[in-house]
């Protein structure tokens, strides 16, 4: 940290002064519309720094994903004041639509959907309901197909949880009941977007995706179809308006289970459904690459994906998209173990890149584990610091070893410099409370606010202190509960 030198704190709430409030949880954290443009990196960049000095920024994670770890918390938490839909579904409440456009169509299951952000009242935890408007059971069996897709625990697939009929709506409506990722978007909404107002679309072209992106799809949707159809099941359903991107290159797909719901008495056998998930899958990525949202006109799918893209990727979407045994696919059988064995080079590249990814959160979540420390050994401060009275002891606070913490305490954060101007330096309070958690030899010297009383102590001994009141506390706590 540069203690003494001047620069620009970039969790400031006024980024321009030195001694604002250099924590980003600070009072309007929650302000909404939330301030991102708080997070927004700023300098004092490294290169300006002395190999030992470190900037504020060096302590938290990065701006990008903190704004998109925000953006999740700020979508899990979004509430519907005044709104018309039905207070509980069930045991659900809180309901908030997911939808984002207002055009319903019936293509995808044959009803009109509904998406829904809503809480469970069992566990209290978020869960996205996606209702088919006018569905009634006819068979009661059909609700039974739920059952296996509830076993399917794949990282590629929208977990399911149940399905159920209500008429909380009005009507008969079928619930189905899955994960919520929030902030998430479909494959359409990410990729495939044309702006509806012709003035703008031949300005803003859509950008081309890599093939990277087209391989990491590829690779997570086949291993999404090996756990599907080892169970002996089929996805059914892989367009574009059904995979959810719920992080940077993380797709699942959703909506799974449905058609064998509401078809059940009508579906055919489930080899050929499974054949149906090959050319499907091939669709979707001819749709991607080609940027075809509403029709897909195939050779011209396909002559873009020859010229743009390479013979492997090709290849592997000709596969998908030709029955076993034909001229283009000369392969006598087709089915997701021989697919991922042609496709086995790129999902080693899918899989390295992963392990990259994990270990640079690996690196950010040990960060945040020094800060989760340190606000731990804050909360032990705070239960201690200033209490008004433990067991019928006004005094508590202010004798033993409590009395030096408190001293601690203002000398950790109530520094003024020799203008009585406040010391406001991130980099003095990590030090102490490090040396703190470590309990250094180091010795400090504390002195009490009328000056009247000044103590020589080591971080060992302050340590000890407040492990020692620490655990008074909680012994008092056990006492009463
Ligand atoms: N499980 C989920 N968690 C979080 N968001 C979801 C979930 N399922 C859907 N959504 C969001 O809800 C919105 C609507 O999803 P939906 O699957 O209905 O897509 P759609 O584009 O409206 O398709 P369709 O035209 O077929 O209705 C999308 O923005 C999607 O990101």
């Amino acid at each position: 940290m540069a203690g003494h030198q001047q620069q620009i704190n970039p969790y400031a709430t006024d980024p321009t002064s030195m001694a604002g409030s250099f924590f980003h949880q600070g009072a309007n954290a929650f302000a909404q519309p939330a301030q991102y443009h708080n997070y927004a990196p700023m300098g004092p960049h490294r290169e300006n720094l002395l190999p030992y000095q470190r900037a504020s920024h060096d302590f938290f994670i990065p701006d990008k994903l903190r704004e998109e770890l925000q953006r999740k918390a700020e979508a899990s938490l979004q509430t519907l004041p005044n709104s018309t839909l039905p207070v509980t579904v069930d045991h659900f409440h809180s309901l908030v639509p997911l939808d984002t456009n207002n055009q319903r169509n019936t293509t995808t299951f044959g009803y009109v959907t509904w998406a829904y952000k809503a809480t469970s009242g069992k566990d209290g935890k978020l869960y996205a309901l996606r209702r088919l408007e006018g569905y009634r059971l006819t068979n009661e069996k059909a609700i039974l197909a739920v059952r296996p897709w509830k076993r399917i625990n794949n990282g590629s697939v929208v977990s399911i949880h149940e399905a159920f009929t209500t008429r909380d709506f009005g009507d008969s409506s079928l619930i189905f009941v899955t994960d919520y990722h929030p902030n998430s978007k479909t494959l359409t909404e990410t990729h495939l977007h044309h702006n509806p107002n012709p003035r703008f679309q031949s300005r803003a072209q859509p950008q081309a995706v890599s093939e990277a992106v087209l391989w990491s799809y590829l690779v997570q949707t086949a291993s999404a179809l090996k756990a599907i159809h080892s169970s002996g099941l089929a996805a059914q359903v892989i367009s574009p308006s059904k995979v959810l991107l719920t992080s940077k290159n993380r797709i699942r797909l959703n909506g799974c289970g449905i058609v064998d719901l509401v078809k059940c008495d009508a579906l055919p056998p489930v080899e050929e459904q499974q054949q149906d998930d090959f050319l499907q899958l091939g669709r979707l990525v001819l749709c991607i690459a080609s940027n075809a949202n509403a029709t897909l006109n195939m050779p011209k799918a396909l002559d873009h994906l020859t010229r743009h893209y390479s013979p492997r990727l090709k290849d592997a979407v000709t596969w998908l998209l030709h029955p076993p045994n034909t001229p283009a696919n000369p392969h006598p059988e087709k089915n997701i173990d021989i697919f991922l064995t042609g496709i086995a080079s790129e999902v080693t590249t899918v899989l390295d890149n992963t392990f990259h990814a994990e270990d640079t959160l690996y690196s950010m979540l040990m960060g945040e584990l020094e800060n989760g420390r340190l606000v731990r050994l804050m909360a032990k401060l705070g239960l201690i610091n200033e209490r008004p009275e433990y067991e019928h002891n006004e005094q508590w606070s202010e004798t033993g070893e409590r009395y030096y913490l408190k001293l601690f305490r203002d000398y950790v954060f109530h520094a003024v410099d020799e203008n009585g101007r406040p010391v406001v330096d991130l980099g003095h309070i990590i030090t102490c409370l490090n040396k703190l958690d470590a309990g250094s030899a180091e010795l400090i010297n504390l002195v009490s606010r009328d000056e009247q009383t000044s103590l020589i102590i080591s971080y060992k001994e302050l340590k000890k202190g407040i492990e020692t009141a620490f655990n008074e506390l909680v012994r008092g706590a056990a006492r009463r509960g």
